[in-house]
């Protein structure tokens, strides 16, 4: 696949069984059924705080599911530039596939170029193109290193993501600040050893 004009439902249409064209929200749907949850959760729906509280409510998930339309622009590397690209500290959220609630952390995002460069910003959008969909870290990691290989073809990439789970900090086993890591890296990133290194420096 060309990434130079690849538009997001190309990217969404990208060959990973995980990542199938999503379904179209039905925001009404989704209204009606909040509205039917907090009945069930013994709630006034009447009441003016909560009135509206189906529409914000469906809003906010279809907002927290939907990726930004993105420009995927890439260049040449025609200096023939041969180290690490990395790009640190990216905040992402996504939402907990088995609870929906939030997990946020920060993504490091790297790579070594082959023919092509991304502009930076697109490693950060790339990390909330799938963020922004139900997610477990693991296949949030795996598909991000992916997208990475089948686009840019790189010499090798690197993806770290920490996060908090507020399944984890809010309810159940309730550990307050605790950070999951995972870590996918490939190609000449995938044995230790300095790049290794200096990707985790
Ligand atoms: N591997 C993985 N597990 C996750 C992730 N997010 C949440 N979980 C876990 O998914 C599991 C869900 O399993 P269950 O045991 O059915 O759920 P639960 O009874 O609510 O579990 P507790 O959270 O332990 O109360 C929990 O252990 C969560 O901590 C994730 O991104 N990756
Ligand atoms: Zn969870």
């Amino acid at each position: 696949m060309s990434i130079s004009s690849a538009t997001l439902p190309d990217l969404l249409a990208f060959e990973d069984p995980a990542l199938e064209v999503r379904a179209p929200i039905d925001l009404p749907a989704a209204q009606a059924a909040i509205a039917d949850f907090l009945r069930a959760l013994g709630r006034d729906v009447n009441d003016p705080h909560l009135l509206d509280t189906p529409r914000r409510v469906a809003a906010a998930y279809a907002e927290m599911l939907t990726p930004r339309e993105t420009n995927w622009t890439t260049f040449p590397n025609d200096e023939g530039y041969a180290g690490l690209v990395l790009v640190k500290d990216v905040p992402f959220h996504s939402l907990c596939q088995h609870h929906l609630l939030p997990f946020r952390g920060v993504a490091h995002v790297g790579y070594l170029p082959g023919d092509r460069l991304f502009g930076l910003s697109k490693l950060a959008r790339g990390v909330e193109l799938f963020a922004r969909d139900l997610q477990v870290q693991e296949r949030l990691t795996q598909q991000v290193a992916d997208w990475l290989e089948e686009t840019l073809s790189p010499r090798g990439v690197g993806v770290v993501l920490e996060a908090e789970h507020m399944c984890m900090s809010l309810r159940g086993v309730q550990v307050s600040g605790s950070l999951t890591r995972t870590s996918v890296f490939t190609g000449k990133l995938a044995d230790a050893g300095p790049l290794r290194d200096q990707f985790l420096q």
